[in-house]
C-alpha cells in the first residue's frame, strides 16, 4: 500500500464523528466516545511534528485530567517536554476537522508540503495514558496512525501527565551533557527521590501528610515513588487516600485538587480530621492544593497555587540571596488574573519580586517564566512549577563558596533544579518541594497560611448564547468587546472596597467565567453576582 492508502485505511478503522473540533488549552478534550478518530488524527500530526523537528521524539498524552470518568482527551508534548507550539494548534485543528478519510490524507500531505517536511525521514512518538478505561481504544487508534506513517513508537502505558513530559525530554536529551535523567518511569522516581533526600538534608517532618489522589493515576504512582526513598532517609509519613483506580466511576468524584479549589472545602471521604495536614492531586497529577482544618478555630484553610508560588518564591529568593547571586540572577513570578490580589501584593511588596500577569493556560505562564533565571509560575488552581535558566544552573554548580552558609545555599539550589520538574507542573514534585520548604523553615500549615490573608473571592460560570462576542485585552483582565460592557463592570467594581472583577470566555467550556474579589466575603459575592448579570445581558 502507498503512504496515502495506509493513512486512509487506518482512518477508516477509526472514523471521526463530524462536528467542529478545536485544539484548545488542554488539547482535545470531550466525551471519550467522540475521541477515537480525533486521536488517530493527532497521531498523524505528532508524526509530522517529529519529522519537522529532526526526528526528535514527540509525546502524546491521553487524559482528561480532573474531568469526569466518561471524558477523555489527547494532547501533544514538544521535544523539550513543553506544550505543543501554538502555531501547530491550528494544524491539529485542521487535520481533525477533515470531513473525510480522503480529505484527511490531502490535508496531511498539504501540511507536509507547506512546512517542508520530508515524509521519508525517521520519526518517533512516545505516549502514555491516565487510568480511564477509554484510554485503551484511544491508544489503539494512536498506534495505528503511527504505523500508517512508519513512525517508531513507544507505549509507556499508564502514566501521570508530568511523567510523560519528563520522558519526552529525557528521550531527547539522552546521552547529551543536558541529559534530563534516565529514560524510564523508574528513572523519574530515582531522580526525584535522590533530589528530595539531597534537599531535605536530614531534616524530618513530624506531622503526617494525607494525600488525596482523586482516585486517579497519581495514587499508584505516588506509592511507587515512595518506595524509591531509602528506608533510613524517609523524612515524613504519607497516607495515600482516594487511590482506588479499579472503579473508574469514582475518578475525580468528590475528591481531588479541582474539587477542593472550586468547592473550597475538603473531600468528604475520608472524613476530614481537624489538625491533619492534607493535600489533593487532580486526576492526572499535575495540580496540587494543600489544606487543613485549624483545630483551634475550626476554620478550613486552603493553600492553593498562589500560596505554593509565593512560598517557593520566598524560599528560593532567600537562598539566591544567601548564595550571593541576587544581583546576577533575575527572579520573577508569573500569575494569571485569577491569582488572589493578596498574593500579588505579598510577592511585589513583601518579597520585592516582579510579577507578570499572562492569559489563562499554562503554556502562556511557562513561556513568560522562561524569560527569568528563576521563573516561578502557578495558576491559582494549583498547576505550576519553577523554571531555572542555564545561567542559574551553572551559577549554582560553579560558584566557589566563601562560607559554609553560602555553600549550603548553593547545594540546596542545585538540588532544587533536579527536584522541580522543568517541563511542566507536576503535583508529586511540587508536593516534595512544599515539604522541603516547610521542613527548612520549620513551619506547619498555619505558619504558611499566616504569611498573608487571601481576599475573599468568588468564581462563577455564566452560560450565554454566544461567548464569542466577548474579547479580552490586558492579559484577560479587561473586555475590549462588546464595546461598553467593560465600562459597566468598572462602574460596579468602584462601589466595593479592595475590589477587582473580570469576565472572560472559558477556553475549555462553553461558558463565560466571572471572577470577583473584595474586602469581605459578602462584597465579593455581591460583586460577582452583579458582574455575572452584566455578562448575561451582553451575551444574548
Ligand atoms: C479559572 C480556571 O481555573 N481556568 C482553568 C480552565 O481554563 P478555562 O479557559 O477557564 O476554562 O482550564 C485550564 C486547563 O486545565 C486551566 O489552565 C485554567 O486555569
Ligand atoms: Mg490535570
Amino acid at each position: 500500500m502507498s503512504h496515502n492508502e495506509q493513512i486512509i485505511a487506518g482512518s477508516a478503522k477509526h472514523p471521526i464523528v463530524p462536528q467542529h473540533y478545536r485544539y484548545g488549552t488542554a488539547g482535545f478534550r470531550m466525551k471519550a466516545d467522540l475521541l477515537e478518530g480525533v486521536t488517530y488524527r493527532v497521531g498523524l500530526l505528532a508524526a509530522l511534528r517529529s519529522r519537522k523537528l529532526n526526528s526528535q521524539a514527540i509525546g502524546v498524552m491521553i487524559t482528561a485530567s480532573h474531568n469526569p470518568a466518561i471524558d477523555n482527551g489527547v494532547k501533544i508534548v514538544d521535544p523539550m517536554g513543553d506544550m505543543l507550539e501554538q502555531e501547530w494548534e491550528r494544524y491539529a485543528t485542521a487535520l481533525v476537522n477533515a470531513p473525510s478519510d480522503k480529505d484527511l490524507a490531502k490535508i496531511y500531505n498539504a501540511l507536509a508540503t507547506d512546512l517542508k517536511i520530508d515524509l521519508e525521514a525517521p520519526a518517533k512518538v512516545i505516549y502514555g495514558r491516565d487510568t480511564r478505561p477509554s484510554g485503551h481504544t484511544l491508544v489503539t487508534a494512536l498506534a495505528d496512525a503511527l504505523d500508517a506513517t512508519n513512525t517508531e513508537h513507544v507505549d509507556y502505558k499508564i502514566l501521570t501527565t508530568p511523567q510523560l513530559h519528563y520522558l519526552v525530554r529525557a528521550t531527547n536529551s539522552e546521552g547529551t551533557p543536558a541529559s534530563y535523567g534516565e529514560v524510564s518511569e523508574v528513572g523519574y522516581y530515582k531522580k526525584l527521590a535522590e533530589a528530595f533526600v539531597r534537599t531535605m538534608k536530614g531534616k524530618r517532618i513530624p506531622q503526617v501528610l494525607q494525600v488525596d489522589c482523586a482516585n486517579g493515576v497519581g495514587g499508584p504512582k505516588l506509592k511507587e515513588f515512595l518506595k524509591h526513598i531509602p528506608q533510613d532517609k524517609v523524612p515524613f509519613e504519607v497516607q495515600v487516600v482516594n487511590d482506588d483506580v479499579l472503579r473508574p466511576e469514582v475518578l475525580n468524584l468528590d475528591s481531588g485538587a479541582d474539587y477542593v479549589k472550586t468547592k473550597q472545602r475538603a473531600p468528604p471521604i475520608p472524613k476530614p480530621q481537624p489538625g491533619l495536614r492534607c493535600c489533593s492531586l487532580d486526576g492526572d497529577a499535575d495540580r496540587l492544593i494543600y489544606y487543613w482544618h485549624d483545630p483551634e478555630t475550626s476554620v478550613f484553610v486552603m493553600l492553593d497555587g498562589d500560596r505554593i508560588s509565593s512560598l517557593a518564591a520566598s524560599f528560593i529568593g532567600d537562598l539566591v540571596e544567601s548564595a550571593g547571586l541576587r544581583d546576577e540572577l533575575r527572579i520573577g513570578v508569573v500569575q494569571t488574573a485569577y491569582a488572589n490580589g493578596a498574593s500579588t501584593h505579598y510577592i511585589t511588596q513583601h518579597l520585592k519580586l516582579p510579577v507578570i500577569c499572562t492569559p489563562t493556560g499554562v503554556k502562556h505562564l511557562h513561556h513568560v517564566a522562561q524569560g527569568f533565571d528563576v521563573g516561578v509560575y502557578f495558576e491559582a488552581n494549583g498547576h505550576g512549577t519553577v523554571l531555572f535558566s542555564l545561567d542559574a544552573i551553572n551559577a549554582f554548580k560553579k560558584t566557589t563558596p566563601q562560607s559554609p552558609a553560602q555553600k549550603e545555599a548553593l547545594d540546596t539550589l542545585a538540588a532544587l533544579t533536579d527536584l522541580i520538574n522543568q517541563t511542566v507542573g507536576d503535583a508529586i514534585s511540587d508536593m516534595l518541594l512544599v515539604e522541603v520548604i516547610l521542613a527548612h523553615k520549620n513551619w506547619n500549615l498555619r505558619d504558611w497560611a499566616l504569611t498573608y490573608q487571601d481576599l475573599p473571592n468568588r468564581l462563577v460560570r455564566v452560560e450565554v448564547a454566544n461567548k464569542d462576542v466577548f474579547r479580552t485585552t490586558d492579559a484577560e483582565r479587561r473586555l475590549s468587546h462588546p464595546e461598553g460592557c467593560q465600562a459597566e463592570i468598572d462602574q460596579e467594581v468602584k462601589k466595593f472596597k479592595d475590589a477587582r472583577s473580570f469576565a472572560r470566555a472559558s477556553g475549555t467550556e462553553n461558558a463565560m467565567r466571572v471572577y470577583a474579589e473584595a474586602a469581605t466575603r459578602s462584597e465579593a459575592n455581591e460583586l460577582a453576582d452583579r458582574v455575572a448579570g452584566i455578562v448575561s445581558r451582553w451575551g444574548v
